[in-house]
């Protein structure tokens, strides 16, 4: 997989944003939120990367990044070699256009109701991508079209969902037009933003192998943004893809899903792990392996590792020098001193708990 030349390559990239200063706020600078700082990541043909993270940590962020939703601050993104932004302002050579990147990379959200239009009809709202990208098309052949990718993902029969309305459908309904209004555009990589979250937890693993078997079947891509570690190991382990963990920002681990949950390296996704009753049926409660439970705001990261202030194996020297990528196994990256059995990290002072008095209060 990595000999190939990547379908999507991130390159250290930032997204700032800058909080705006209202009328009455006299900072002369306005505060800036380090959304993603300094992350890279290839994904490739037919890939599954799931990235998980707590709330907040930039996945979203970063997702819409990937697929030219969101321009960064910093770094640079390319499609098959293209730079997306110098094709989007027409710099350069642009070998590849804005909008075929645009039509490569779909994206369904969380909440795919509000996505779609409530005043168009289940065939009216498929119809659309198709007008647009195969306008040789025939009204017939279109329509037709419809019903067989409606039929696809189990909406059955095709022509009596075709004839509702969103109101009409439930949750998973509108989750599958989504998905089927996204691969109408013929797509090399979805997206799929917490897509499942907001189904009920019985109808998340059918949603789940549903659009597995389009990935195969479609040989599409898929960023696949979940905050629970099981859903997507669950997602990435049957595609035999990799999960990549983020933490404040940044993409501190990635590797393929059973190693990951196995064999994890970076202590923050221990925690994760450790925060996930599925993967960790034995924890029964007990101390969070962490020194200090408080998230740090990103308007303000710590310095050095950005973990450093949470993490039970902190030292004096993840308080200064940012951790470089470590490469622990073919396909497999760690952001933590600890890789390195020679780096000065083991011979400087351990950072003590700072919560320990909290977390034996807990537990009392
Ligand atoms: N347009 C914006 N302007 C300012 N700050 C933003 C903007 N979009 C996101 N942020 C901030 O960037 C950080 C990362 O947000 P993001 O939505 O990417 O995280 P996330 O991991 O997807 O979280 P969640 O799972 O809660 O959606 C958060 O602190 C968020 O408040």
């Amino acid at each position: 997989m990595s000999s190939e030349e990547p379908l999507l390559s991130m390159e250290d990239v930032e997204v700032h944003f800058e909080e705006s200063t209202g009328l009455f706020d006299f900072r002369s600078e306005p505060d800036v939120v380090r959304a993603v700082d300094g992350v890279s990541l290839d994904v490739f043909e037919q890939d599954v990367v799931a990235l998980v993270g707590e709330s907040g940590c930039g996945k979203t962020t970063l997702g819409k990044t990937a697929i030219g939703l969101q321009r960064p601050t910093g770094g640079s993104v390319s499609y098959r070699g293209q730079d997306i932004w110098n094709a989007r302002d027409g710099r350069g050579d642009v070998e590849i256009p804005f909008g075929d990147i645009r039509r490569s990379l779909q994206i369904i959200h969380q909440d795919p109701g509000s996505s779609l239009n409530p005043n168009r009809r289940v065939m009216k709202i498929l119809e659309v991508p198709l007008k647009r990208w195969q306008s040789q098309m025939s009204a017939g052949d279109r329509r037709r079209e419809v019903l067989s990718m409606l039929q696809e993902v189990g909406m059955s029969p095709p022509e009596d969902y075709a004839g509702r309305y969103p109101h009409q459908l439930s949750g998973g309904e509108k989750q599958r037009v989504a998905l089927v209004r996204a691969l109408l555009m013929d797509p090399d990589l979805i997206l799929a933003d917490e897509a499942i979250s907001a189904l009920d937890v019985s109808l998340r693993v059918e949603m789940m192998d549903l659009m597995l078997d389009l990935q195969k079947r479609y040989d599409t891509s898929f960023l696949f943004i979940s905050h629970d570690l099981s859903n997507a190991r669950y997602f990435a382990a049957h595609a035999g893809g990799r999960i990549g963990v983020m933490y404040l920002g940044q993409l501190v681990e990635v590797g393929p899903a059973e190693q990951i949950i196995n064999d994890p390296q970076h202590p923050y996704t221990k925690v994760l792990r450790w925060a996930t009753p599925d993967l960790n049926p034995g924890s029964g409660g007990g101390e969070p392996p962490v020194r200090k439970i408080d998230i740090p705001d990103p308007k303000n990261p710590p310095s050095g590792c950005r973990f450093h202030t949470r993490c039970p194996e902190a030292r004096e020297t993840c308080t200064k020098q940012i951790p470089p990528e470590y490469t622990y196994d073919e396909l497999h990256t760690v952001q933590c001193f600890r890789e390195d059995d020679t780096h000065e990290y083991w011979s400087s002072q351990q950072l003590e708990d700072t919560d320990a008095e909290l977390f034996k209060a807990a537990d009392d």
